[in-house]
């Protein structure tokens, strides 16, 4: 691979901003795909797969190149040398890279990589939290595969095309997928591509949305005609498909504490021709009030660590914090204690989160079990989803029941 001098300076402006200014790696990269119109698909690629490789093994390649930070530029291109080094790729004669140790580079890597937390490249409260919650083992594996780069996998909107349909489109256009078993709407692209780009994604015949989140849905276990409060809704991952699998029959209430994530909700609910979604901000407990006792099903996909998810969000791994989980973990058991009391009696609830941390998840429906709110409900069935072993992302989900 040969290094071009613009989509490099492209990657260490972006690692400035992501790693200097704190600013999400996702907007970031967003923003700096805009800056050349002439880039092709390779050219992008590489900004955003360099720029994502950086920001996951931050850590490993500062020690490396022995740079601390608030990184300055030339730390940033010692980083970046460090990265091209490990990869193969002969550096160019410019000035960022004379005098680069390419042996000592190496040397250093294998010497490091006999330490966890600069193998994975991780912080060290989060390595001892994943010790301590899923044990050596387990977390070996675990945070070893969300260091890998995630695949593309789609979710088929079966109120507008069959699965069939929607991969003969996709294959004439030179994406190719492949079914999974056990996802039945889930299409998973061969090879990475820009499918937002599509007139298929244009016309909402699809979302980008990973596997594991798509198993949420599916044990909610909605059918046409009912009311379904999703409490978490963000910008609405799960509440499309819950729409899809209602045929857009019956009533969805789609509830955030953010309205500018409802907004970016009623947006794709469009595209995706979804017309049976009611949006209310929770900003005072009213709304969740007037719903008690009034749902067939609830969902509450709660706001979580993400730590199931760092292969699509490798910056979090530097931006969480043990005190952020602690304060997560109270909202946790606040809003199944809270919005638990929407479900009608017979009816079912189903709490879920993108987090592989025990704390966040069986535990928390345990204690929401023997609480008195949850005495209320019988255990039906969980599944915990770690990426090691289903090869998507890490998540957790529990069904109950109102007695
Ligand atoms: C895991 S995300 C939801 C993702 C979304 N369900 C999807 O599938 O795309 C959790 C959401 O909970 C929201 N949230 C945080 N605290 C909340 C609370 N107390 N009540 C309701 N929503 C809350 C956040 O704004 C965030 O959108």
């Amino acid at each position: 691979m040969r290094l071009h001098r613009n989509l490099c300076f492209a990657v260490i402006d972006g690692l400035t901003d992501i790693f200097n200014e704190g600013k999400y790696a996702d907007k970031v990269i967003q923003q700096l795909l805009k800056r050349d119109k002439r880039w092709g698909s390779r050219d992008r690629a590489f900004v955003a797969e360099t720029t994502y490789d950086i920001v996951r093994w931050k850590r490993l390649y500062a020690e490396i190149a022995e740079v601390k930070e608030p990184f300055n530029r030339d730390n940033l291109w010692r980083m970046f040398a460090v990265w091209a080094t490990l990869k193969g790729i002969r550096l160019p004669d410019w000035k960022y890279f004379e005098k680069t140790p390419s042996r000592k580079i190496k040397g250093r890597f294998d010497e490091l990589s006999k330490l966890r937390v600069f193998r994975e490249s991780i912080p060290d409260w989060m390595d001892a939290i994943g010790v301590q919650e899923l044990g050596e083992s387990k977390w070996t594996k675990e945070i070893a595969t969300q260091n890998q780069q995630a695949d593309v996998i789609l979710r088929v909107n079966t109120l507008k095309i069959s699965k069939e349909q929607l991969q003969n489109i996709l294959f004439d256009q030179n994406i190719e997928t492949d079914f999974i078993k056990g996802y039945p709407s889930a299409l998973k692209l061969k090879q990475r591509a820009n499918v937002f780009v599509t007139d298929a994604f244009k016309n909402g015949l699809f979302e980008v949305q990973d596997a594991s989140s798509q198993l949420v849905a599916d044990m909610l276990d909605v059918k046409p005609g009912m009311k379904v409060v999703d409490t978490c809704a963000g910008a609405g991952g799960k509440t499309l498909h819950i729409a899809s699998l209602m045929e857009n029959k019956g009533q969805i209430v789609a509830m955030d504490i953010y309205e500018s994530k409802l907004k970016k909700l009623k947006i794709r609910a469009r595209r995706n021709g979804v017309h049976n979604i009611d949006l209310k901000v929770i900003d005072s407990t009213k709304p969740i009030k007037k719903l008690y006792n009034k749902a067939d099903r609830v969902l509450i996909d709660a706001p979580c660590s993400g730590l199931g998810v760092l292969r699509r969000n490798p910056d979090a791994k530097w931006k969480l914090e043990p005190e952020f989980i602690d304060k997560i973990r109270t909202v946790q058991q606040d809003v199944l204690q809270q919005y638990s009391k929407m479900v009608k009696p017979g009816g079912k609830l189903v709490y879920a989160t993108c987090s592989v941390l025990p704390s966040e998840n069986e535990n928390q429906v345990k204690a929401f079990l023997t609480s008195e709110s949850g005495k209320e409900f019988n255990f039906v069935k969980d599944r915990k989803v770690l990426a090691h072993e289903s090869g998507f992302d890490g998540f957790y989900m529990a069904l109950l029941e109102k007695k």
